[in-house]
């Protein structure tokens, strides 16, 4: 069992030291589109499924809220928290419309929808990007195996970070890590370095 738990530990830092070559540049162009959102008045929503749903939330608790120091709050809304709306939405329409909807709703030209999908296939999160383009928002998406449907979906202006890996628990252990580089280079770029 010991051997298995350093196979785990070994495989992610394998994929995190290959993802630091491949990310880092997508990873800068995601911090400065965001800060560049915020700064125009503008919000991020954010949305996936699973252990991606905790991301989303992850991500826009730490807008919310705070990352490591003390600021405002900053906008962001995960589409996956709210159980009234994805119920109605999945009970009315389908599943795959859960967070469209919303973003329909809520998103407008100059905010930005971070979508989350380890696989980029799920149709939620595919239709969400789709969603995002009607109302004139750029998506930034985290990805892995080579992206899916979803990266099929993006226009050329929108970013991808897609993981280069197969698994999903190893992309989502990367994403994660993304998050924390978003949330602080968003706050030296608005709030300056400590
Ligand atoms: O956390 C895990 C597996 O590590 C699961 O909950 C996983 O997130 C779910 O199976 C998701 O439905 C997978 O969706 P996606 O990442 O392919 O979009
Ligand atoms: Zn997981």
């Amino acid at each position: 069992m010991n051997e298995r738990i350093r196979q785990h530990f070994a495989a992610s830092i394998d994929t995190k030291a290959r993802a630091a070559e491949l990310l880092a540049t997508p990873i800068e162009d995601a911090a400065k589109r965001m800060t560049y959102a915020l700064v125009g008045g503008h919000k991020i929503l954010s949305c996936g499924n699973g252990g991606s749903a905790g991301d989303a939330q992850h991500f826009s608790s730490e807008m919310l809220n705070r990352f490591e120091r003390e600021r405002r709050g900053l906008p962001a809304i995960a589409l996956t928290t709210d159980t009234s709306t994805l119920t109605s939405i999945a009970n009315d329409y389908s599943y795959d419309q859960v967070f469209a909807r919303q973003v329909r709703a809520l998103g407008g030209p100059g905010d930005l929808l971070l979508a989350i999908s380890t696989s980029g296939n799920s149709p939620n999160v595919v239709e969400a990007a789709r969603a995002a383009h009607e109302q004139g928002m750029h998506v930034i998406a985290l990805t892995g195996r080579g992206g899916g449907h979803l990266h099929d979906g993006l226009a050329h202006d929108d970013i991808e970070i897609c993981v280069p890996s197969e698994s999903t628990a190893r992309i989502q252990e990367v994403h994660l890590l993304v998050i924390h580089c978003l949330c602080d280079l968003i706050d030296r770029q608005l709030f300056g370095e400590v």
